[in-house]
């Protein structure tokens, strides 16, 4: 490693480079009314609800985004690092999760077979399909597939910081995303991703093709951020 590329790993990675250049949006979906409502205890439980069919729809997808990059994952890294077994991993946990909301849904009174998928969702869900494609490159959808991890892991783990109010029967949702578990595999998705990103960083100083990959991952990492903004407004009945 050389050059821009080993200026940022001395700094903590390309991501934590973008995250502090892009650092209004990152607060603004880590840090959203919705969840700071679950963490002082004031949110509204009709939003709670539909945030919860809503995200049942988004998780459904987002297991075939996980299934398309796993297979980037293995046609792309001769996995001495291990990169499809962590991918794995986060899509058992997607069964887990898939289970975990029929049951929470049955406990709190929402149909699933009758929620249909909102604007903001339906957007959402456009924008992963479009990145399932075998032309998006494996480093662009690993960072995706990192921040759409990241977000919830950063947002659940704030409600559940000593001095919170989050209400009791909130709290189990809380753990699921902010349990410590999930955070070291979201540290693994974002090794990954530095790994990658720092690889086209040093293609791009030796003329290779790395440009347009780091351009397009920060471009959709943003992107990542706007829709879970949305997801956030949406659930909050804002937009
Ligand atoms: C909208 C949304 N973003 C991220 C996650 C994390 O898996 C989720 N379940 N839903």
């Amino acid at each position: 490693m050389e050059g821009k590329a080993k200026e940022e790993a001395g700094k903590g990675g390309v991501i934590d480079t973008w995250l502090r250049k892009h650092r209004l949006i990152y607060i603004g979906a880590t840090r959203h009314p919705f969840i700071l409502a679950i963490r002082d205890g004031t949110v509204n439980y009709s939003s709670f609800k539909k945030w919860l069919g809503q995200d049942y729809i988004f998780v459904r997808e987002f297991v075939a985004f996980a299934a398309s990059v796993l297979i980037k994952a293995w046609k792309e890294s001769d996995d001495s690092e291990g990169d499809t077994e962590v991918i794995l991993g986060g899509m058992a946990g997607l069964h887990d999760e898939i289970a975990w909301f029929k049951k929470e849904a049955s406990k709190w009174g929402v149909e699933l077979s009758e929620t249909v998928p909102q604007k903001a969702n339906q957007l959402y869900c456009r924008f992963l399909e479009s990145l399932m494609s075998p032309e998006v490159d494996y480093t662009v959808a690993i960072t995706v597939f990192w921040a759409i991890e990241a977000v919830y892991q950063e947002s659940f783990a704030h409600c559940l910081e000593p001095d919170t109010n989050t209400p009791p029967e909130l709290q189990e949702v809380c753990q699921r995303w902010g349990n410590d578990g999930f955070g070291q595999y979201c540290h693994s998705l974002k090794k990954i991703a530095n790994r990658l990103l720092e690889k086209a960083s040093d293609d791009l100083i030796v003329g290779k093709a790395g440009d347009d990959v780091l351009k397009k991952a920060e471009v959709e990492l943003i992107r990542v951020l706007e829709h879970e903004v949305e997801f956030w407004n949406m659930s909050r009945g804002t937009a």
